[in-house]
Parts: C-alpha cells; structure tokens; sequence
C-alpha cells in the first residue's frame, strides 16, 4: 500500500471529508476539501469545493477564516488537490493563497488538468510557500476518479448499476423488475447517480419502465444539481410524454442512428440534445458515445439500462465499474445482468475484482472493478 494510505494529519483527514460532501454538487469539477490551520494547531478555516462557477475549497476555506475574524498569515493550508493556476470560471486559488500569506501548503496530489498540471505548486514555490505533496493521494485520487479519467482518458469513469435477485436476474420473464430490492438499497442507489455527472439508460428500460432516473430519494435533500440524463435510442422512440421529461431541470443527450428530421426534432422542441453517432449495423458507436461525453466534461457516468444494452457496454470494454445491489430472493428465471453470451468458454467472461460489499437494508451492496482500468490513476 502506499505509504501515503498511512498516517494522515488529522487535518487531511478532514479536508477529504471536506471534499466527499463536495462530491453531489460540484461537478464537473473535482471534488476538494481545503483546512487552514494555525501555528499552534488551531482550525482557522475550512471550505470544499462550491457548485460550478462560484469558488472552489481554498477561497471558502479563507472566506471561512474571514467570517470568524482569524488572521491566516502564517497558517498551513491542507487541500487534497493542487491549488488551481488559471483563471477559468474563478480565479486562481494559488494566488488566493500567496495573497492571503499562507506559509505552507499540503496537498494530496498533483492536478493532471493540462491548465494546472505543476504551474499551481511552482507559483507557490515560487511565492517562498512551502509545499508537500502526497498525503491523503490514495483518498483523493478515489474521490474524483471521474475527473481523472475524463482528464487522462477523456473519457467518463463508467459504472454500471445493476438491481438483482440472488440468482442475478435483473427482471422477469414478463418484464417486471420493480421493486427487485428494498427502499434502502434504493436510497443507496440515487446517492450514487446523485454524484455522477450523468446517468445512462437504453431505450428498453425507457419504454419497459417509464423511468425518471432523477436523484430524489429523501437523504439527497442537500443536492442543489441533478445528473444530465444520456439515452441510448437507435431509432428516436423516445415517448414525447414519458416522466424522464418531468423531472427536475437538467440536460437530456439522445444518441441515436436514426436521421428522421422530425422524430428528432419533436425531441429537440422538448429542450433535448439529440447526438447521431451511427455504427456499422445502425446502433450507437458507443465507444464514439463516451468520447463525446468526455467533451461535454461527464466525469462519472452512472449506467442504469437492462439487459442488452448492458450486454453491447460490456462486450466492448466500455465499463469500468459495477455496482450491484442483490435481494435475498430467487425469481429462477429471466433476464440477467448483461446480454453476452452465448460464451463457449469461462475465459470469455468480464473479470472484475472486488472492491467492497456490505449490507444495505435487507440488501448486499457489491462493488467490483474491471481489472486494470483503474490504471491511469498511476498517471496522477
Ligand atoms: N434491475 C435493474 O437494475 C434494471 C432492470 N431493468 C429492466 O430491464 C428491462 C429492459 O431491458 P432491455 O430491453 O434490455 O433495455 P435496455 O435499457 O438495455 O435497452 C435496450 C435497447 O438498447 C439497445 N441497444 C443495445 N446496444 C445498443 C447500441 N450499441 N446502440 C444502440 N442501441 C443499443 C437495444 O437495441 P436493439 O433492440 O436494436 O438491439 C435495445 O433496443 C426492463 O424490464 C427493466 O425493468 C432496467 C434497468 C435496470
Ligand atoms: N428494479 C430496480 C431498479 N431499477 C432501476 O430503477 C429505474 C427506475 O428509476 P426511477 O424511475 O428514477 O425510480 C428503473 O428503470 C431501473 O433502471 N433499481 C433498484 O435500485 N432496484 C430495483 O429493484
């Protein structure tokens, strides 16, 4: 393990807190969390990162200290990523730091946004701050692994949720799939569309369930943002008046084959973006799909759909992480996970390696992860 997974300043510790709870509001920026400790050890300020274009971790940290009529002139500053350089949507929080006279900063890790990428230390260095890198870097590169990938991959961190029964089945022979698990693992569930960037779903599940895919459920109420909705929909069936097109405010993305000008713009007349990125065989490039999703800066792409387009996501290596929630039921027959097969040998099957499970209501809660594409978090 490495050596930064060890001994964290009880500072750092609270700064990644910080920056979990940032987590539901701030994207597509990276979740931070910043403390400003005194000489003498005294929390002076904290701050985490604010929803997209108001300030991130290290101006609220100050602004906090202001508020409270502490002086921070000499004080530590603990953030868990590099202070940003550029003027982007804020200004640079470097020199929000060099100007405020902090004398030290500790940061977990370098940010690989090519618009920072060193310059925040070296403006700091350069400033006569101290800087120490690498406490807290195991944390803080899990808390936005959806903004590292989109940065070092360009595309998306995708996980895909699955609801089963114990023997894996995701719904009935007739359809029926609601409600396979329990309101707690449900509430579990929108926790974790409530920090993707967007959620995804196949025109199946549309048309089968007529879902919101929204986050709602009651311990979210401090969510000021809701995740873009993508649809997957070869041939524009979309319903003009399906419930997805009921909830609250947010952006919908139609990929689609088809280039029938009116389905698509009866689409466009209820505000969504319609994005044609055929394949060969009339379906999605869906490959073509996440790196258009990586410019429209989707750092955390939470996949609920059924079966087949699960199936198409996994056969072409475009998943990354499963989440899976399994009732303690048998339903024997029905659709499962992922359409993959029929395979001929057991080596054909995605690998996954554990991450966690543990027990959510009545319910198992499994996270598993492709082997090897988490590898470019060596890379930040
Ligand atoms: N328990 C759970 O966690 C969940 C269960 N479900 C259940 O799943 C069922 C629906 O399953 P299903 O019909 O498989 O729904 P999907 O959401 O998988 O949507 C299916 C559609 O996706 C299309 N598709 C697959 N690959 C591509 C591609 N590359 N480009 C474009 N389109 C593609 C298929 O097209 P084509 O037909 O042309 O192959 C098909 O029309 C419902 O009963 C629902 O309740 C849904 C979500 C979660
Ligand atoms: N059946 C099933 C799930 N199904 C997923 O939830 C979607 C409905 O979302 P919404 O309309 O926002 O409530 C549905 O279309 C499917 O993607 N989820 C679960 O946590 N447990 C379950 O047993």
């Amino acid at each position: 393990m490495h050596p930064a997974a060890h001994s964290l300043d009880a500072a750092m510790a609270q700064a990644l807190e910080l920056a979990e709870r940032a987590r539901l509001n701030c994207p597509p920026n990276p979740a931070v969390g910043c403390v400003l400790i005194s000489p003498n050890g005294a929390v002076l300020g904290e701050g985490l990162t604010q929803p997209v274009g108001q300030a991130h971790a290290e101006v609220m940290a100050l602004r906090d200290a202001a508020a409270k009529g502490l002086a921070v002139a000499g004080c530590t500053a603990y953030v868990t990523l590099e202070p940003c350089s550029h003027h982007g949507r804020t200004g640079p929080c470097c020199d929000a730091l060099i100007a405020a006279g902090v004398k030290r900063v500790v940061a977990s890790m370098q940010d690989p946004n090519p618009k920072v990428g060193g310059q925040g230390f070296a403006r700091l260095r350069a400033a006569g701050v101290d800087v120490e890198v690498g406490q807290g870097a195991l944390q803080a590169r899990e808390l936005n692994i959806g903004f590292f990938s989109r940065m070092v991959r360009g595309i998306p961190w995708v996980r895909m949720k699955a609801a089963t029964s114990l023997d894996g089945l995701t719904a009935l022979p007739n359809g029926t799939s609601q409600w396979i698990t329990s309101p707690a693992a449900r509430e579990d569930g929108h926790a974790w569309r409530a920090r993707a960037s967007a959620i995804l779903t196949g025109i199946g599940t549309v048309l089968e369930d007529d879902p919101r895919l929204d986050v709602r459920l009651n311990s979210m109420a401090s969510v000021t943002r809701q995740p873009d909705l993508v649809i997957v929909d070869s041939r524009l069936e979309t319903p003009l008046t399906a419930q997805l097109w009921n909830a609250t405010t947010r952006r919908i993305l139609i990929y689609t084959a088809s280039s029938d000008a009116a389905l698509g713009n009866a689409l466009l007349d209820k505000g969504a973006q319609v994005i044609r990125l055929p394949d060969a065989n009339g379906k999605v490039e869906l490959q073509a799909m996440l790196r258009d999703l990586g410019t429209r800066e989707i750092n955390e792409l939470h996949v609920e759909a059924g079966y087949k387009l699960n199936g198409s996501l996994l056969r072409a290596k475009l998943v990354d992480e499963l989440l899976l929630y399994q009732a303690p039921i048998l339903l024997g027959e029905g659709a499962g996970i992922a359409a993959l097969g029929p395979l001929t040998e057991l080596a054909q099957g995605v690998a996954f390696e554990w991450v966690e499970s543990r027990r959510i209501g009545a319910d198992m809660r499994s996270v598993v992860r492709v082997a090897g594409h988490d590898q470019f978090l060596s890379q930040v």
